[in-house]
């Protein structure tokens, strides 16, 4: 009988192919977990050998052999495979397709694995003989002054040098640098000394480490700047200790070189670093040393939860919150969800740490699920801020911020300290109209106004990208009195440098960030003891320690106030919080200001009056009453089409399915999406409602299935959302 191996292929179909052993490969050497390089149609796939079987439902004569084995030991592990495939169940994704979204770039490939050990860099024998040229603090110059010490890994120039990257690549191009690999060695190194941990702090590492061994999670819920970095550091080194791995994960934009640096000087071994910023050679070898076990401590961004962790000892989700954990297209997954199937079935504790949890973290608090460890005060001196409203309706306004303000930021800069004013609007302003005839620059494809970008002199879609000149004249009628309406952070940057021109200003959004290492160099254009003020967007309200820092103005959450989405209450919550937790985290006090147009709304007022946690009881209650997730769940079907047409027929098709299917199972819709089009495409979606887990998951399976196989899902672009975050 013939050995029939079973593939997931990396394409976008649910079940598993079968195919003959390639030719001259010994059968002990077949082990699941393996990748394998497959015939697909016309094409070639690397695919992950998941089974080995006796007999196939493709007759014989159909079966063909796979073209070569690509590993020698099984790449992904048991605990990974069956977690991944949990996933790949739950989220109703194909598994071929949940696996190459597993594994590093460099690994869906079929090339032969890099070398074990660190990438480095070293001078070239050129390199080591030219004479300095240029000024002699260009980047390019330091780095070759550090490198004629001798070859340095990347996590030590990262150190090092910030912005060395691009340095690299000139000096490579001039043939002065190489990159090299070093045998991973043990690098001296004596970490720096941490401070004493307070009584809470000592109390939440004493309670996770003595459920060591066992899946135990715990949510970290310490108010900002209660030092719960410094609770993760104390459970990374008693992992250390007992020779485990920890794997840490904190949000896209929280993984500043801040964050690194401080973990790097704290611990005493390698950390990696897993994010986007860094090369796929680089993130291939981190994955590989984290497989073979050498990898100790792996700081991450959303896809590290797909390390493998064969030595785990914790798992910590830092800013659990975020939603940048939720994974928004393709596979969409929930780290953090993911992170706790991983840590059971790894057997570790799993923190998840916040100073505002999410409401699904809290509802598992509550039912006793998570065991919740509060860090109430702020660490060492520093004392959390106190809350002001300003209430802006009937005042004079100075670009959107009133005269009290203004006074308080001048009052600010004048004892020497630094205020941040956030602005969840980048660019310069929203919207850009006629005053003669009332025309507005609208983007088409998406029906929503423009955003006028000043310093590029460009209108751009913050929807679709689509990016065009400013109009000298109205294009109805030709008259030339265009005007702004609203205020962006671009704006705000005028007017604040107009009224403080002695003081240094700086804008943290995605056009000033665009560049990699741009974030670390424009923090380092505030002098710590010396005055400043940051203006932002919600990329300011993470992790970001500025111990001069005392006055926050959170110019814009009405927005937030009024949102049809049932997340938006929670969301104003945590960036008010996070973004107020920014002010007064050293010595001195810090004041938050909060301009809005509605002081007595009583999301609000809870907020201000009695805490994240009041505001959050009563969100809850709320979504219990509208029957919102987490007293419910859901999944969403998401379509789109050019036109109208084909989009309804695809949703009633899928309606009457759902509609049918389950008493339990409510289905909403379809229905126009928050966003009805964009990027020239209709769109529209059907939310389906299930008190129980279960009720969506033992429903979803066959319904796709059968959304498959309908003619009209031929027309459409569609996808499915479990646990949908965002339901735009
Ligand atoms: N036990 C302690 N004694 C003195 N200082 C401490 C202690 N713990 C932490 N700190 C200091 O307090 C500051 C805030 O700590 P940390 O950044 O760990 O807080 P956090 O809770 O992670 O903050 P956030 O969530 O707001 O970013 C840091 O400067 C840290 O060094
Ligand atoms: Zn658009």
């Amino acid at each position: 009988m013939p050995t029939v191996l079973r593939v997931a292929v990396p394409v976008p179909l649910p079940q598993l192919f079968d195919y003959l052993p390639p030719v001259d490969v010994d059968a002990a050497a077949l082990i699941p977990g393996c990748r394998v390089l497959v015939p697909f149609g016309r094409t070639r796939r690397v695919g992950v050998l998941l089974e080995i079987a006796r007999e196939s439902n493709v007759p014989s004569h159909r079966l063909k052999p796979a073209l070569m084995l690509l590993d020698a030991q099984p790449l992904l592990d048991a605990e990974l495979l069956c977690s991944l495939m949990w996933a790949a169940r739950y989220y109703q994704y194909p598994l071929g397709a949940v696996l190459e979204c597993a594994l590093p770039i460099g690994l869906r490939q079929a090339k032969p694995l890099p070398a074990a050990g660190e990438r480095a860099l070293a001078l070239t024998e050129t390199g080591a003989a030219a004479s300095p040229a240029g000024k002699p603090t260009a980047r390019t110059n330091l780095l070759l002054q550090i490198l004629a010490q001798g070859p340095r890994t990347y996590p030590e120039l990262d150190n090092a040098l910030p912005g060395w990257r691009a340095a690299a690549t000139s000096l490579r191009k001039r043939d002065l640098i190489v990159g090299i690999t070093l045998t991973t060695r043990a690098r001296p190194h004596m970490p720096m000394i941490g401070p004493p941990l307070n009584v809470e702090q000592q109390h939440a590492v004493d309670e996770i480490d003595a459920a060591h061994g066992r899946f135990a999670p715990f949510v970290l819920e310490g108010v900002t700047g209660s030092g719960k970095t410094e609770v993760y550091l104390a459970l990374i080194e008693q992992a250390l200790a007992r020779g485990q791995q920890a794997l840490i994960l904190v949000p896209e934009i929280g993984l500043t070189p801040q964050i690194l640096r401080r973990f790097r000087e704290r611990l005493p071994c390698a950390v990696h670093a897993l994010h986007s910023g860094l090369s796929d050679g680089e993130r291939t070898r981190t994955w590989l040393a984290a497989a073979r076990g050498e990898a100790q401590v792996i700081l991450g961004t959303r896809s590290a939860i797909f390390t493998p962790l064969p030595r785990a000892g914790l798992i910590v989700i830092d800013e659990e919150h975020d939603a940048s954990y939720k994974q928004q297209e393709g596979f969409r997954y929930h780290a953090r969800d993911f992170a706790l199937v991983r840590a059971r079935s790894l057997n570790v504790s799993v923190v998840l740490g916040s100073a505002t949890p999410s409401l699904e973290t809290l509802a598992n608090v509550e039912t006793g699920r998570y065991r919740c460890l509060p860090l109430r005060e702020r660490a060492g001196a520093a004392r959390m801020p106190i809350p002001r409203i300003v209430d802006l309706r009937g005042q004079r306004l100075q670009h959107g911020l009133s005269t009290e303000l203004i006074r308080a930021i001048r009052d600010c800069i004048g004892r020497g300290e630094q205020a941040l004013v956030f602005k969840n609007r980048r660019g310069y302003a929203p919207v850009l109209l006629c005053h003669g005839c009332g025309w507005t620059a609208t983007c088409t494809r998406c029906n929503k106004p423009l955003t006028l970008h000043r310093r590029e002199n460009r209108l751009r879609c913050h929807h679709c990208g689509a990016d065009r000149p400013v109009p000298i004249a109205c294009p109805e009628c030709q008259g030339t009195q265009l005007q702004t309406q609203g205020q962006g952070t671009e704006k705000l940057e005028d007017m604040l440098i107009e009224l403080f021109p002695h003081v240094a200003v700086v804008r943290i959004d995605r056009e000033t960030t665009r560049r990699k290492d741009s974030l670390e160099q424009l923090f380092a254009q505030l002098t710590p003891d010396q005055p400043g003020i940051l203006i932002g967007t919600q990329m300011l309200a993470k992790g970001h320690d500025l111990p001069n820092l005392t006055l926050v103005a959170i110019v814009g959450v009405d927005e937030g106030l009024f949102s049809h989405d049932f997340r938006a209450g929670e969301r104003m919550g945590q960036l008010v919080v996070q973004v107020a937790g920014r002010a007064g985290r050293a010595r001195k006090p810090g004041t938050v200001w909060l301009q809005t147009h509605h002081p007595e709304h009583p999301l609000l007022l809870t907020l201000l009056r009695r805490g994240y946690r009041e505001l959050a009881a009563q969100i809850l209650d709320e979504r219990r009453g509208a029957g919102f997730p987490p007293h419910t769940h859901l999944a969403l079907l998401r379509a789109d089409a050019s036109s109208l047409a084909p989009l309804q027929e695809f949703l009633d098709r899928a309606t009457t399915l759902a509609s049918t299917a389950d008493k339990n199972l409510q289905a909403l819709g379809p229905m126009p999406a928050p966003m009805p089009r964009r990027a020239g495409r209709e769109r529209a979606q059907l939310l389906l409602l299930a008190d129980q887990r279960s009720t969506l998951q033992t429903f979803l399976p066959a319904w796709l299935n059968q959304l498959r196989a309908l003619p009209e899902a031929k027309r459409v672009r569609w996808s499915l959302d479990v646990d949908p975050v965002d339901l735009y």
